[in-house]
């Protein structure tokens, strides 16, 4: 068992206020591995009144200092990437494949794109007389989930840092080893005492307090619809900012004139990516009816050939276990919910996969008959389920994509690109994605409706950590 016990606040590691530990287990063999501190009130007080004073100067330092920094920090990450993604893998069970390929050089992206976009921003804007200025926020409160580790955590702090803000971020306590080394990476880099601080904790013990903060000017929270709302009440009477990116039961239409075997298969395999965690995850199928059984047949068999398996063993493409044991259980629980409602259960099902006793491991699952009223495509699973609904028209295929309180991503699948487009104008969600299409960190990410408030990514992800100042009279001439 390793001890991770401090907090990084002014720049310095400290113990916490208040003794209190929580041990960190590793999903795959369900054995606590690590143990942490769960801050109090206090610690908070203490990292919000380090980042207040540290926003004084670093508020107004240059772009180039700052872009440098990203950049630092990039190629410390870079030189780190193996505890890293060895952090991810133990904490929150991606194999080491998945965490090396995928989990670190996620978050490395986003530091090398802000530094990017941060020497070609405008932060000033002439209008006649009066001068637009975009000046940093000030003092950010950070609060992320276990699925997508750096990457949630390098979606805020990247832009934060780019913009001249100064945070505190409290991180997941199922995985927060690899933040700490975060920490340890820009106290290398040179980033200035105060600028970042973490404290370790639970929702609503460290973030209830972070969100109701009157020293905190925004809070960026990414996480479950549940808790994110809990933060905007939280966070209203201090009426500060909070950008909010949440959960998603996001469609996948696959048009009649799309390569159906290449449609279907992508589907699957986009779905039981980082075993099926990822908020924009395609998890709602749609296939015209009569293609239904041909599609059957081809999520059947792209389903059962992914493999299970967990941390160095694990073969490149094997899918790990889910990340923690409440979520396994809520997995399990609604797979059975799909079973009772009547839908087809194509392949997979409860249970750990054959070969597994022990561990959060689950099989990919993939259901077919599945009608937009049922649980299973209603509730984000967060887990590697598949659903398949049928539809009769592309109008019905609309009409139940956009039939959701979610809408963080869309995709949509055609021969036609034209008739691709048409369709993406229609699917009402913050991205989507045509043929396939990967991410693009310099475009925005977010969602509409439940899935959030907000921007991250790129120049758009700048704006949540800038308000915006009009000089009157700027220019009296
Ligand atoms: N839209 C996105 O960008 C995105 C990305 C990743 C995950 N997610 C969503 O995150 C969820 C899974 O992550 P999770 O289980 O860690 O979510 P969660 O909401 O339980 O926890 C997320 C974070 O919120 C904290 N938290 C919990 N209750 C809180 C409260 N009352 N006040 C303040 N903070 C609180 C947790 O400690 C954790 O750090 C899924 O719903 C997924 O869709 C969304």
């Amino acid at each position: 068992m390793q001890d991770y016990l401090k907090f990084y606040i002014n720049g310095e590691w400290v113990d916490p206020v208040e003794p209190r530990t929580l041990e960190v287990e590793n999903p795959a063999t369900e054995e606590p591995f690590a143990r942490i501190s769960l801050g109090s009130h206090a610690d908070v007080d203490k990292a919000v009144e380090a980042a207040q004073a540290a926003f004084e100067s670093f508020s107004q330092t240059s772009i180039e200092y700052r872009a440098e920094l990203l950049e630092k920090i990039a190629a410390g990450i870079q030189e780190r990437a193996s505890d890293m993604a060895k952090a991810i893998s133990d904490e929150m069970g991606a194999p080491m494949w998945l965490a090396q390929a995928a989990q670190v050089p996620a978050g490395m992206g986003h530091y090398m794109t802000a530094a990017k976009i941060l020497r070609e921003y405008q932060f000033e804007e002439q209008r006649g007389k009066t001068l637009i200025r975009k000046e940093p926020i000030g003092v950010c409160g950070f609060i992320t989930p276990w699925n997508w580790p750096q990457n949630q955590i390098a979606c805020k702090v990247a832009p934060a840092i780019a913009t001249g803000c100064t945070m505190v971020l409290k991180p997941s306590e199922i995985a927060p080893l690899d933040a700490m080394i975060v920490a340890e990476i820009f106290h290398d880099a040179g980033v200035p005492p105060g600028v970042f601080n973490l404290v370790n904790g639970d929702g609503p013990g460290v973030g209830a307090y972070m969100s109701q903060h009157p020293g905190i000017d925004m809070m960026s929270f990414t996480g479950s619809t549940r808790a994110g709302s809990l933060v905007s009440q939280a966070a209203a009477p201090t009426v500060k900012r909070v950008a909010l990116e949440l959960g998603g039961k996001s469609p996948n239409i696959v048009l009649p004139d799309a390569d159906l075997n290449k449609a279907v298969a992508g589907g699957v395999m986009h779905m039981m990516n980082n075993t099926g965690q990822s908020c924009n995850a395609p998890s709602r199928m749609l296939v015209q009816r009569d293609q239904q059984d041909e599609a059957i047949a081809i999520a059947k068999a792209t389903a059962e050939s992914v493999k299970v398996g967990a941390g160095a063993d694990a073969p490149k493409g094997a899918m790990g276990p889910i990340s923690n044991g409440n979520q396994w259980n809520k997995v399990q629980d609604l797979i059975q919910k799909g079973i009772d409602e009547g839908a087809t259960l194509v392949t997979g099902g409860t249970g750990r996969p054959e070969g597994f006793n022990k561990g959060y491991f689950t099989k990919p699952t993939v259901f077919a008959n599945v009608t937009n009223d049922m649980t299973i495509a209603r509730e984000e699973i967060f887990g590697p389920v598949l659903c398949i609904l049928p539809y009769d028209t592309e109008e019905d295929a609309i009409r139940i994509a956009n039939d959701t309180v979610y809408g963080l991503s869309g995709y949509v699948q055609s021969s036609d690109i034209n008739h691709a487009r048409e369709v993406a104008n229609k699917i009402r969600a913050g991205n989507i994605h045509i043929n396939g299409a990967g991410g693009d960190l310099s475009a925005p990410f977010g969602g509409y409706k439940q899935s959030g408030i907000g921007r991250e990514w790129g120049d758009f992800g700048f704006e949540e950590f800038l308000e915006v100042k009009a000089v009157l009279g700027h220019s009296p001439a």
